[in-house]
C-alpha cells in the first residue's frame, strides 16, 4: 500500500512524503513521487491532507461495572467507534475489586475483549485492594502479562479506595518493578462528607456532583500521591482525568524539581463546564456526571489545562471514554445526584476535538500528534511499535483532512450511547481514511474494519522517564 501526495505529521516535524506499508508494517518514506514504480499495489491518494500515527486512546472503560450498571459500549461497539474517529489502539482497565484476586480480573477482561476489538488494545490494571496477594501479582503482570501500568484509588471509598498506607505499598513494588503507577486524584472521604451534607440539604440534581468535588480536593490529593510517590523512591506517577488548575500547579511544580510525575487531560475538561453542562435545567446534566468533574468556567481551569498541553505539564490528551445512556443508566440517579454513574463517552471524538485546538491557535500541528499518539505510546511502552509513522512501526495511519469538516451528534456517531456530550459541535477537520496494522478500517466515511481484528497488545515499561 502506497499512501502518496500527503504531509507526514510526526511529534518532531512536519514534511511531504510518501508512504510505504507491506502487510502490516511501515516499510519506507519516500521524497514525494519517488517511489519505485512497482510499489504499492494499493494507492491511497492523500493530496491536500495530513497523513499522522493511528490516535492511541490511553484511558478508556469498555463495559466497565460502575454504580450498578456497566458502561454501554462494549469491546466491539466501543473499538469500531474508537476507529471511525482515527483511533487504532486503546489501553483499557481490567479491574481487580477489595476480596477479588488480580489475575481472575484481568482473565475476566481477557474474556471480554478477545475477539471482539476492531482495533489493537493493552490493558492497565486497576488494583481495588491492595494486599500481599495483589502486591505479588503486579510483578507477575510486569514480567508475563505485558501489563506495566496499575491504577489507584484516592476517591470512592468502599469501592476503588486505596488508603496511604496501600497506596505506598503499591508505589514501592512499582519502584521495584519499573513499573507505572495512574492515580486518581480526588479525596474521597472529604467528598462523601460534602455529598452527605448536601443530600441533607435537599440538593439533589446533578450539578451538586460538581459542587460536592471541589478542585482543592483534586489538588489536595494530587499533591499528597506526589509526596507518596517520593517517599517510594521516585515512583512514576501519572495523574489521571486531571482537570483543575491547582493540581495542574503540583504537577508542574514537581516536574520542574524534576521527579517523574505527569499527568493526563481529557477533552471534557478543555471544552465543557460545570455551568453549561453539568448545570443544565432538570435531570439533563447528569450526562455529563464524571469524575473528577467539569469546572466552573468562572475560573481559570481550560486556560490552564491548554497551557500546560503546550508546556507538556499534562504529556497526554485521553478519553477516560465511560458512556452511559442517559435513560435507565444516567436515570438511576434521579433524585439523588450520588447515584448517576460517573462517565462520558468520547472515544470516537478525541483525534476531531484536539484538532480543534490546532485551528484555534492552541497547539502546533506537531504537538496534537505528540499529545494523542505519540507521548501515549512512549509512556506507556508501545513505542515505536506504535505512536509514530517511521520504518518498521506498524502500520497504523490516519489521513486527517485539515479542510473537512466534522458535525458531532448522536444522529452520526457510533458509539452505543442515546446522547452525545458534545452534541452540535462542529470541528474544522475530518477523518478520512482510518488504517490499522495494514488494513484500511474506515475510508470515506465507510466502515471496512471487523471485530476480531484487533490485537493484544503486551507492552513494555515505559520509555517516557526522565
Ligand atoms: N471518570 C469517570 O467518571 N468514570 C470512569 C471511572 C474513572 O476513571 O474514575
Ligand atoms: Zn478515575
Ligand atoms: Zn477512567
Amino acid at each position: 500500500m502506497l499512501i502518496t501526495g500527503g504531509t507526514v505529521v510526526t511529534a518532531t516535524g512536519t514534511h511531504a512524503a510518501d508512504v510505504l506499508i507491506d502487510g502490516e508494517t511501515i516499510v519506507a518514506l519516500f521524497a514525494p513521487g519517488h517511489a519505485p514504480d512497482d510499489a504499492g499495489q494499493q494507492v491511497i491518494d492523500a493530496t491536500g491532507k495530513l497523513v499522522i500515527p493511528g490516535g492511541i486512546d490511553a484511558h478508556t472503560h469498555m463495559e466497565l461495572p460502575f454504580g450498578g450498571t456497566f458502561a454501554s459500549d462494549t469491546f466491539d461497539t466501543g473499538t469500531r467507534a474508537a476507529a471511525f474517529g482515527g483511533t487504532t489502539t486503546i489501553i483499557d482497565f481490567a479491574v481487580q475489586r477489595y476480596g477479588e484476586n488480580v489475575l481472575d480480573g484481568l482473565a475476566a477482561w481477557h474474556g471480554k475483549a478477545d475477539g471482539n476489538c476492531h482495533i489493537d488494545y493493552g490493558f492497565h490494571m486497576i488494583v481495588g485492594g491492595v494486599d500481599d496477594e495483589a502486591l505479588k501479582a503486579m510483578d507477575q503482570l510486569v514480567d508475563h502479562e505485558g501489563i506495566t501500568s496499575f491504577k489507584l484509588f484516592m476517591a470512592y471509598p468502599g469501592v476503588f479506595l486505596s488508603d496511604d498506607g496501600q497506596i505506598l505499598r503499591a508505589m514501592q513494588k512499582a519502584r521495584g518493578n519499573g513499573s507505572m503507577i495512574m492515580m486518581h486524584a480526588e479525596n474521597g472521604p472529604a467528598i462523601d462528607v460534602l455529598i452527605r451534607q448536601a443530600l441533607e440539604r435537599g440538593e439533589t440534581d446533578p450539578i451538586h456532583h460538581g459542587l460536592t468535588r471541589p478542585s482543592e480536593l483534586e489538588a489536595e490529593a494530587t499533591r499528597r500521591a506526589i509526596s507518596l510517590a517520593k517517599v517510594a523512591g521516585d515512583t512514576p506517577l501519572y495523574i489521571v482525568h486531571m482537570s483543575a488548575s491547582e493540581a495542574l500547579e503540583a504537577v508542574a511544580a514537581a516536574r520542574d524539581a524534576g521527579r517523574n510525575v505527569f499527568a493526563e487531560t481529557c477533552p471534557q475538561y478543555l471544552y465543557l463546564t460545570l455551568e453549561d453542562q453539568l448545570g443544565a435545567p432538570g435531570f439533563e446534566g447528569a450526562k455529563w456526571v464524571c469524575s473528577t468533574p467539569l469546572r466552573s468556567r468562572h475560573e481559570s481551569h481550560q486556560r490552564d489545562l491548554w497551557k500546560g498541553l503546550r508546556s507538556n505539564d499534562l504529556a497526554i490528551v485521553s478519553t477516560d471514554h465511560c458512556p452511559f445512556c442517559f435513560k435507565d443508566q444516567k436515570e438511576l440517579g434521579l433524585g439523588d445526584f450520588s447515584k448517576i454513574p460517573n462517565g462520558i463517552g468520547g472515544v470516537e471524538h478525541r483525534v476531531d476535538l484536539l484538532y480543534q485546538g490546532v485551528v484555534d491557535g492552541k497547539l502546533s500541528v506537531e504537538r496534537w500528534v505528540e499529545t494523542i499518539a505519540t507521548t501515549p505510546a512512549r509512556m506507556f511502552g508501545l513505542y515505536p511499535r506504535k505512536g509514530v509513522i517511521a520504518p518498521g512501526s506498524d502500520a497504523d495511519v490516519v489521513v486527517y483532512d485539515p479542510n473537512g469538516r466534522t458535525r458531532i451528534s448522536v444522529e452520526t456517531h457510533h458509539m452505543n450511547m442515546d446522547h452525545s456530550a458534545y452534541e452540535g459541535y462542529e470541528i474544522a477537520g475530518a477523518v478520512d481514511t482510518v488504517i490499522s496494522r495494514g488494513t484500511v478500517l474506515v475510508s470515506g466515511g465507510e466502515y471496512h474494519g471487523r471485530k476480531g481484528h484487533g490485537r493484544y497488545l503486551r507492552r513494555g515499561l515505559s520509555s517516557y522517564l526522565v
